[in-house]
């Protein structure tokens, strides 16, 4: 998508062609930095510390760390390594892992010596994968948007969204954006309910930046807001996106969004979840009792990082020093909330056999396995 007007993917290689640059979202919106990766402890950390984030990217990330690890040392134990180590970043989004065994599936077999060149070949066709998935979700899901607009004669189709599922969380596109931005180049007027997304703001930080640069309408609501506008006919769906969805459509995805399904469900607002079908792990049942769940540091909580007037970044506590406070990354909404799953086979309904029949090859792998 465009950065000041320039079209910009979140991932690419470096003109020497093997460094990786990507952006550093812990600075944004406030600065628009861009970082090289160079070795496997590079993408480990630009993983874990966030720098980069959204299931997606993540994956597209960690498939360019084996690359980078592979450059060091090309032996099994070197393959192991690298993914023994992206795999321990983050525990909750599947496309990590997904990633890891395509790498690993694309050269294990191969002599160390052309493991390099298609470890880098498999990782550049991760990325444009994941580009040309989420173009496709946007045509399904813009139909969705167009259905709406339709009914509502030439107002604003109202869509709430939490977290950022937006192009900065995928190589482009994003999911849950997708077919925003798609519906919204096609002049379907729309305009965005930004869920801020605490504790990391995501929302505020990162969705409400890359909506406006691209033009889209949005505005920011605090995280409690959305119950409010949907019990006053202010929002027509919500679209999120999913760090992994189960083999019976259980949705795990930013902590909140649990939350905003059971409003849509209680106010009659669909509520949609837009995936890439890497994020659908069909290993993988009951989505609450099964999925962990990523607990990440108290001050993420306690702590507020922000620009100040004279444009210095600054962070500042929010709560009494030494509180206790908890910090669960993700939630799960059960499948019965979900209205329908936005994948680049179409929109299923969530549910095993509606799953299944749009997957048949990936949900019979993993049943054999
Ligand atoms: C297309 S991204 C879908 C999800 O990864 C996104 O909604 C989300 O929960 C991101 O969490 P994050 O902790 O920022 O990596």
């Amino acid at each position: 998508m465009k950065v000041d007007g320039r079209h910009t993917r979140t991932l690419w290689l470096e003109p020497d062609g093997w460094a990786v640059g990507t952006i550093d979202q812990r600075q944004l919106p406030h600065r628009f930095v861009t970082v090289r990766l160079e070795t496997l402890a590079d993408a480990a950390e630009a993983i874990r510390s966030m720098l980069v984030r959204g299931a997606p990217l993540i994956g597209a990330t960690a498939a360019y760390g084996v690359c980078l690890a592979l450059r060091a040392d090309a032996s099994d134990r070197g393959l192991a390594t690298a993914c023994e180590t992206l795999a321990a970043t983050r525990p909750t989004a599947i496309n990590l892992r997904w990633a890891l065994g395509e790498m690993t599936a694309a050269v294990g077999r191969l002599p160390v010596e052309c493991r390099v060149a298609a470890a880098y070949a498999r990782a550049a066709a991760i990325a444009d994968e994941d580009v040309a998935i989420n173009a496709a979700i946007g045509r399904h899901g813009r139909a969705l948007i167009e259905d709406i607009a339709r009914r509502k004669g030439g107002a604003p189709v109202q869509i709430l969204t939490h977290c950022n599922a937006g192009w900065l969380a995928t190589v482009d596109w994003g999911t849950a954006t997708a077919p925003i931005y798609q519906a919204h180049d096609a002049g379907v007027p729309l305009h965005v309910w930004v869920d801020e997304t605490r504790p990391r703001n995501q929302g505020a930080s990162l969705t409400a930046w890359e909506l406006s640069q691209h033009g889209v309408p949005c505005t920011l609501i605090a995280d409690n807001t959305g119950g409010h506008l949907m019990q006053h006919g202010l929002v027509d769906l919500a679209i999120v996106g999913t760090d992994r969805v189960t083999a019976q459509g259980d949705v795990c995805n930013k902590i909140g969004t649990y939350l905003k399904a059971l409003a849509a469900h209680d106010n009659g607002v669909p509520f949609y979840v837009a995936l890439p079908s890497p994020t659908i792990d069909f290993a993988v049942v009951d989505g609450i009792r099964e999925i962990p769940i990523e607990e990440r540091g108290a001050e993420e909580v306690t702590l507020m990082t922000g620009a100040t007037a004279d444009g210095r970044i600054e962070t500042v506590r929010i709560a009494p020093a030494g509180v206790a406070a908890a910090n669960y990354g993700f939630d799960v909404t059960p499948a019965r909330l979900v209205t329908g799953l936005i994948t680049e086979r179409g929109v299923l309904p969530a549910t095993r056999e509606g799953l299944a029949a749009a997957f048949p090859e990936r949900a019979g792998l993993r049943a054999a396995e």
